[in-house]
This record gives C-alpha cells, sequence and structure tokens, in this order.
C-alpha cells in the first residue's frame, strides 16, 4: 500500500509537511514509482529570473490538493508510490556543470524505474531530463506546453539556455522527428525562420490562437495522433498559460491559455507511453497571491493523475 499525502481532517494544512501536497519524503518509503524532484536552477534565463524559487513555491501552494481527481477518477496517491525527492543541488555558476548534474540524477532515477516529474527551474533543464529518457528509452516524442518555441540556437554564444533546449535535444538526436509538437506558441518571434527551422527540428505546432476556434476536444485528438504510441516526455513551461493565469514568470506573452483549457489537454494525454514531465519558469517573486503557484500545482496534480491512470489501466 503506499504511503499517501497527511491527512489535513486530522493535522491542519499550514501544520503539515513541506513536501509537494504532503507526500512522504523519498527516505520515508522504500521505494517510489514516481518521484517530485526539485531542480532550483535559474542560471539559463534571458529576461527576468526567480525560477530557481520555484520548486519551494510550488510546494507551499500545493498544500490545498486533495487526494481524489473526480476528472479523471483517479487517486494519484493511492494508485502508485508519489515521493517527494527534495531539490537538487546545482552549480548556478556554471551551466555545463549543473547540465551534467542533472541527467546523472535523472538516470539514476530510472534506474530505480521512478519516473520522474521535475519542478524547475528555467527550462534550461529539459535537455539533460531529455538526454536522461532518451538513454533510457531511444527517441522519444515530446509534447511542450510553452508560448515559446525554445528551439532558439544561441544566446550570447551560449547553446545551452530556456530558449534552446529543443533545439539542441533535436540536433542530438534524443526526439522521435515524427512524434513532436508544441501546444500554446504565440507572440512575437525573431524571423520568419524560426518557424520554419522548427519544423525542420522535428516539430508541428498547436498555436495558442487555436483554442480560439478549434474546440479542445479535437486540439487533444491531433496531439493525440501526433505522439502515437511511442514513449512520451511532457514539458509544461508555464508562461504557456496567460499572464493573467500565471503572471509568476520570467518571459511571460499576452494572448496565452486558461489554466481551465491546460489541465483540460493535459488529462487528454491518459492513455500515451508517458515516461517523464517537467514543469517549469515559475518565477515567484513576479508571482501574486499564489496565482502561478497554485496553477502550477494544479498541473502537476494532473500529469500525476495520468500517469495513476496510466498505472491502473496496466
Ligand atoms: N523558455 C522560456 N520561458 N523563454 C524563452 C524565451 C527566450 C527569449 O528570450 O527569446
Ligand atoms: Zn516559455
Ligand atoms: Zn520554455
Amino acid at each position: 500500500m503506499p504511503i499517501g499525502p497527511v491527512d489535513n481532517t486530522r493535522i491542519p494544512r499550514y501544520a503539515g509537511p513541506p513536501t509537494f501536497a504532503q507526500l512522504p519524503r523519498a527516505d520515508q518509503v522504500e521505494r517510489a514509482d514516481v518521484a517530485v524532484l526539485g531542480v532550483p536552477f535559474d542560471s539559463g534565463v534571458s529576461y527576468r529570473p526567480g525560477a530557481r524559487f520555484g520548486p519551494s513555491h510550488i510546494r507551499a501552494a500545493s498544500k490545498l490538493l486533495r487526494p481524489y481527481n473526480p476528472a479523471l477518477d483517479v487517486a494519484p496517491f493511492a494508485a502508485q508510490q508519489v515521493v517527494d525527492a527534495g531539490d537538487l543541488a546545482v552549480n548556478p555558476f556554471d551551466i555545463s556543470e549543473a547540465v551534467a548534474t542533472i541527467e546523472a540524477a535523472a538516470r539514476a532515477f530510472a534506474e530505480q524505474n521512478t519516473t520522474l516529474l521535475t519542478l524547475g527551474g528555467d527550462h534550461t533543464i529539459a535537455l539533460p531530463l531529455l538526454r536522461a529518457a532518451h538513454a533510457s528509452h531511444g527517441p522519444i516524442g515530446v509534447v511542450h506546453f510553452d508560448a515559446h518555441l525554445d528551439t532558439w540556437d544561441t544566446y550570447f554564444g551560449e547553446p545551452t539556455t530556456h530558449g534552446t533546449p529543443f533545439r539542441r535535444a533535436s540536433e542530438e538526436g534524443l526526439l522521435d522527428p515524427g512524434r513532436c509538437l508544441h501546444v500554446g506558441i504565440r507572440g512575437p518571434l525573431y524571423t520568419a525562420e524560426d518557424l520554419t527551422d522548427d519544423g525542420v527540428l522535428g516539430f508541428q505546432v498547436i498555436r495558442s490562437d487555436d483554442f480560439e476556434t478549434t474546440p479542445v476536444a479535437e486540439l487533444v485528438g491531433r496531439a493525440r495522433r501526433r505522439l502515437g504510441d511511442g514513449p512520451v516526455y511532457v514539458s509544461v513551461d508555464i508562461d504557456v498559460l496567460d499572464p493573467a493565469h500565471a503572471p509568476g514568470t520570467g518571459t511571460p506573452e499576452a494572448g496565452g491559455l486558461t489554466s481551465r483549457e491546460l489541465l483540460h489537454v493535459l488529462r487528454g494525454l491518459v492513455g500515451l507511453d508517458l515516461v517523464g514531465a517537467d514543469l517549469v519558469e515559475v518565477s515567484p517573486p513576479y508571482d501574486h497571491a499564489e496565482i502561478t503557484g497554485i496553477a502550477a500545482a494544479h498541473v502537476a496534480y494532473e500529469l500525476l493523475s495520468v500517469l495513476a491512470a496510466n498505472r491502473a489501466a496496466q
């Protein structure tokens, strides 16, 4: 029987442990099916910093989550053992070293057969996580929720940044180029070629605007057809949400998804072979009233619910 969160009908939420959803720590269980891991790293950002404080903010905002998810009819902490693996200590002064540390940690979890839900941190961290996922599964499909393509080339000559992880991943052959897509893309680009380059790198796009003109269920169908039967990695940049729904982020763009739309699409991933996920770019210094933290906590909860629903169906 998995050890779940503390019972908030007996222990007040504000008195419970500081772990995600008040779950046990990794050292309190024998083994975990899923680990929530914080990666407080934001040395790869091109604009506002602060995502290094994301993991603790998301944990604090997760205190009100409850054990049963009616939308998917699943109890995400009962169908599988979920733990909070704490924060990884990564070097804020050396991007290459930080990326190597993250990849090594992700590989160690894979060796234990533990699926990772990583809380960033900025989007740079997706690259080492994809490297580790590829080492276990071979070329992977990616569904990337973001306002931004993140397939740009370099910033100040630096190839490893929060705007470049998916170009590097594609160049390294980590991705299955027929099974990758972005969801929520919008806003100004550098040139028109940004989009053509992105297609060559293997991505299709569901734009934020498509949510205005197309029923969400149809967009979910499009995404599922693209992702197919193979292993799928989910990367959620919280700035996929409109700044009204997620002000606490580093590179906000107007015209984004509502949190309702994002949660709906995430639930639509049930049944895909989800091998790992990250949730990045939550920058608490720019948040207000925990709006972004709460949205992020619910995104994490839906991802854990999808993993639980998949396990229950096995
Ligand atoms: N990954 C995020 N959130 N943003 C990338 C923006 C890169 C730029 O400044 O053009
Ligand atoms: Zn973004
Ligand atoms: Zn991003």
